[in-house]
């Protein structure tokens, strides 16, 4: 019960962008997925979800082709959160949200996705913004109200038994204040428990180590390394790949997973203004 991507490349503009991937994301699992800017973390969530078509490999949701499927039918089974969600500033929050049921085949009438969508709206911490335009919103808000959409696209599949689907998020925490970044993660976490997969693209690596079950770091188009956070999030990660020549890290007393203290000297003279 997996989406998985097997040997994929992509290729614009005369460049590999993705190449080599094969990367499976498991039902229950939060896979999180890390890497310097232009990495390709972006690019192979977009495949993952079918946004982007590889030009080389294919992507398999429960052994098949996700080519194959209709777009409503693959709908209700994976969703994805990209970064640059549309304002649609003139919608209302609900009519936002519900726009999530409109993706996927489902059999809910107006009235039930109303109910659904504001129970969602509360879940992501919106309560009392339900009738607020979206352009009204904050950067925070608005971006926790495409989750809620998101959210909608795979609830209303799940309403006829369906299994839950996987929940594809591009830097869902981008914009959110540090407990809003939790309540993001919880939210992802509630997925996986109920069976749902979750592919998860962030920059904070403490929050990446924090809540991933299985941690993949994309460097330059191809996976550099995966596993368990415990195994990945090394000293020597964070100084080679993430440029952090002065982190340290360090253990969770009670977690034991590593967490960075970055310790740069911003004062310093660099010769550090690209990507590592
Ligand atoms: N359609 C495109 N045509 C040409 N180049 C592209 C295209 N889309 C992405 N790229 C390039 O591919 C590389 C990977 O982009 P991608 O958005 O996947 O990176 P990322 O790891 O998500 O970066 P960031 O952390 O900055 O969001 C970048 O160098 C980007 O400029």
């Amino acid at each position: 019960m997996t989406l998985e991507l097997r040997d994929i490349t992509w290729r614009q503009g005369g460049c590999d962008i993705l190449h080599d991937i094969t990367l499976p994301f498991a039902r229950g699992n939060i896979t999180a997925i890390i890497g310097p800017n232009g990495a390709g973390k972006s690019s192979l969530l977009r495949i993952a979800s079918g946004l982007s078509t590889p030009t080389g490999g294919r992507v398999m949701l429960d052994g098949r082709s996700i080519a194959t499927l209709p777009a409503r039918k693959l709908a209700r089974h994976r969703a994805m959160l990209t970064q640059e969600s549309e304002a649609a500033g003139q919608f209302l929050v609900r009519q936002m949200v519900m726009m999530g049921a409109g993706m996927a085949a489902h059999t809910l009438d107006i009235v039930q996705q109303g109910l659904l969508a504001d129970a969602l709206v509360r879940r992501v911490g919106l309560e009392g913004f339900a009738k607020r335009q979206m352009m009204t919103l904050s950067g925070g808000e608005r971006q926790r109200a495409h989750l809620a959409r998101v959210l909608m696209q795979l609830e209303v599949a799940m309403t006829d038994g369906t299994l839950p689907g996987f929940l594809l998020l591009d830097e869902p925490i981008s914009a959110q204040d540090p407990a809003h970044q939790a309540l993001v993660l919880q939210l992802a976490r509630q997925h996986a428990r109920r069976g749902g997969g979750v592919a998860i693209v962030l920059h904070d690596l403490n929050w990446a180590a924090a809540c991933a079950d299985w941690l993949v770091v994309v460097h330059r188009g191809t996976i550099h390394a995966q596993g368990p956070p415990e195994t990945v999030l090394t000293q020597d990660l964070a100084c080679d790949i993430f440029g952090l020549r002065h982190g340290c890290v360090h253990r969770h007393e009670k977690t034991a997973r590593p967490f960075i203290l970055p310790h740069d000297n911003i004062d310093e003279e660099t010769d550090r203004c690209t990507s590592p």
